[in-house]
C-alpha cells in the first residue's frame, strides 16, 4: 500500500438578534412565504445521485482502510496526509456524477488534484488507484462502463477543479474528510453537497465508521453495535439517516435540551485543528459538565444532527482558512435537523465566495435554544483571551 504524504500546507445581519427576539411574522408576510415555499425547487434527483455515489465511495474507502490498518503504514504520516483512498474516492464521485447527469453542465469543487500523481515515480500509486476505482465500479454494476484507464482517472480527479461561486450549480466534495482519522482507523466522512446560486441545497455525509447508536453517553446496553451511517438533507425537507448497508431512512433532529449544563460538546480529535483552551473556557462559562467528545471529520455534524451531543466548537489558529468542502454537507445536515451553524460572531456561513469561507474567528453549531447563550459565552471568551495576550 502506498501513501503519498502531501503538505498543504460583510454587511450581513448578525444572528444574535434573530435568536434573542423571535418576532411573529405579519399576516401578509406569512402568506407570501407560503407562496414561496410552494415553488421551492426539488433536488430529489440530485439527492438520490449524491447518496448513491457517496455510498459507492464509502465502499472504496472501507476496502482501503482495512488494507491500511493491516500494513500499518499510517505511522509514516505526520503532516496532512492524502491516501490512495482520497484520490480514488474523488475520481469515483467525479466520474459517477458525470454519468448520472450526462446532459448537464458539470462543475465540481473538490479537495484533491492530480498534480502529485503525474510526477514520475507515482505511476504505481496511480495504477493502484485506477484498479480500486474499477473494482468498485464493477462491484456495483450501476454504471455500464468500460474499464477506466489511468488517464481517465486523472481526468476524473481534475474534474474537481471548479472554483464554485455564487452563480449556477456546483457540486462540493471532500472525498475523505478526516484523512488523519481514516489513517488512524477512526472517524472519517465522504462529504458531498450541491450549491445552487451560492446556497447549499443538499448534503450527504457517508460515515463508514460511525456507530448507528449514539456515540455520547452510556451505550453499553445498546443492542445496536452496527457501524456505517449515511446522513442526507435537502433544503426544506429535513435530515435523514440510514445505515450504509441500506436500512430504511429515519428522520433525525438535533437535541432539544435548553439547559447548557446538560450539553456535551464536540471538537476536533486533532489538537492542531482547533483552540482547545478557548473551547474549554466557553464550556466552563456555559456550565458544561461533560468532557469534550473528540472525533474527526464532519461525522461531528452527523452525530449532532441526531442529537448525540449539543454543541460543536471549532476555532482554528489565526490565519487558517476554512474550505467549503469541510463544512458544506455537514452544515445542511445540521440545519435541516433544526440546528444552527454560524461563525463565532453569529453570521451564517457563506458558501458563495469560492473555495474558502470568510469567517469571524471560528465555527459554532448548536440548537436554536442554546445559540444565544453560546454566542454570549463565545464573545466573552474571545474577549478574555484577547485581553490576556
Ligand atoms: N490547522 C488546521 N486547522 C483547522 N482545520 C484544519 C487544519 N489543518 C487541516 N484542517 C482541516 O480539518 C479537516 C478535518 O476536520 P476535523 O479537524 O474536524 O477532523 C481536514 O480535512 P481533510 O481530512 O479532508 O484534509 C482539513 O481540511
Ligand atoms: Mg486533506
Ligand atoms: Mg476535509
Ligand atoms: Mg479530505
Amino acid at each position: 500500500m502506498t501513501i503519498i504524504s502531501c503538505l498543504r500546507t460583510v454587511s450581513k445581519p448578525s444572528l444574535i438578534s434573530q435568536f434573542s427576539k423571535p418576532k411573529p411574522k405579519p399576516k401578509t408576510q406569512q402568506s407570501s412565504s407560503l407562496v414561496v415555499s410552494s415553488i421551492v425547487m426539488s433536488y430529489d434527483k440530485e439527492l438520490a445521485a449524491a447518496k448513491k455515489v457517496a455510498s459507492l465511495a464509502a465502499r472504496l474507502c472501507l476496502k482501503v482502510q482495512k488494507a491500511l490498518l493491516q500494513s500499518d503504514v499510517q505511522s509514516k504520516n505526520d503532516k496532512s496526509p492524502v491516501t490512495v483512498a482520497d484520490y480514488g474516492s474523488q475520481a469515483l464521485v467525479s466520474f459517477a456524477l458525470q454519468k448520472e447527469f450526462p446532459s448537464e453542465p458539470f462543475s465540481l469543487v473538490a479537495e484533491e488534484d492530480s498534480k502529485d500523481l503525474r510526477q514520475s515515480g507515482a505511476q504505481e500509486t496511480l495504477e493502484r488507484i485506477t484498479k480500486l476505482v474499477n473494482e468498485t465500479l464493477a462491484s456495483d454494476g450501476a454504471y455500464n462502463t468500460s474499464t477506466l484507464s489511468t488517464e481517465d482517472v486523472i481526468r476524473a480527479i481534475d474534474g474537481g477543479k471548479s472554483e464554485g461561486g455564487s452563480h449556477g450549480r456546483h457540486w462540493v466534495l471532500d472525498p475523505i474528510d478526516g484523512t488523519k482519522g481514516f489513517v488512524r482507523g477512526d472517524q472519517y466522512a465522504i462529504a458531498l453537497a450541491l450549491l445552487d446560486e451560492g446556497k447549499v441545497v443538499l448534503g450527504v455525509l457517508a460515515c463508514p465508521n460511525l456507530p448507528l447508536a449514539s456515540i455520547v453517553g452510556d451505550n453499553q446496553h445498546s443492542s445496536n453495535n452496527e457501524v456505517g451511517c449515511l446522513f442526507f438533507a435537502q433544503v426544506g425537507a429535513g435530515t435523514y439517516m440510514q445505515s450504509l448497508s441500506g436500512s430504511l431512512p429515519v428522520k433525525v433532529q438535533v437535541t432539544a435540551i435548553e439547559n447548557s449544563e446538560e450539553a456535551s460538546f464536540f471538537e476536533s480529535y486533532e489538537a492542531a485543528h482547533s483552540n482547545r483552551d478557548l473551547s474549554s473556557l466557553i464550556a466552563k462559562k456555559l456550565g458544561v459538565k461533560a468532557p469534550p467528545v473528540r472525533i474527526d471529520s464532519q461525522a461531528k455534524y452527523g452525530a449532532l444532527s441526531r442529537g448525540d451531543g449539543a454543541i460543536y466548537l471549532r476555532f482554528p489558529r489565526k490565519g487558517y482558512r476554512e474550505k467549503i468542502w469541510d463544512h458544506a454537507a455537514g452544515s445542511i445536515v445540521v440545519t435541516e435537523a433544526g440546528g444552527v451553524v454560524t461563525d463565532a460572531a453569529g453570521y451564517p456561513l457563506d458558501f458563495s465566495k469560492g473555495k474558502h469561507l470568510n469567517l469571524q474567528a471560528g465555527i459554532i453549531v448548536t440548537n436554536q435554544k442554546l445559540m444565544p447563550a453560546l454566542l454570549k459565552a463565545v464573545k466573552e471568551s474571545l474577549e478574555e483571551q484577547a485581553s490576556s495576550l
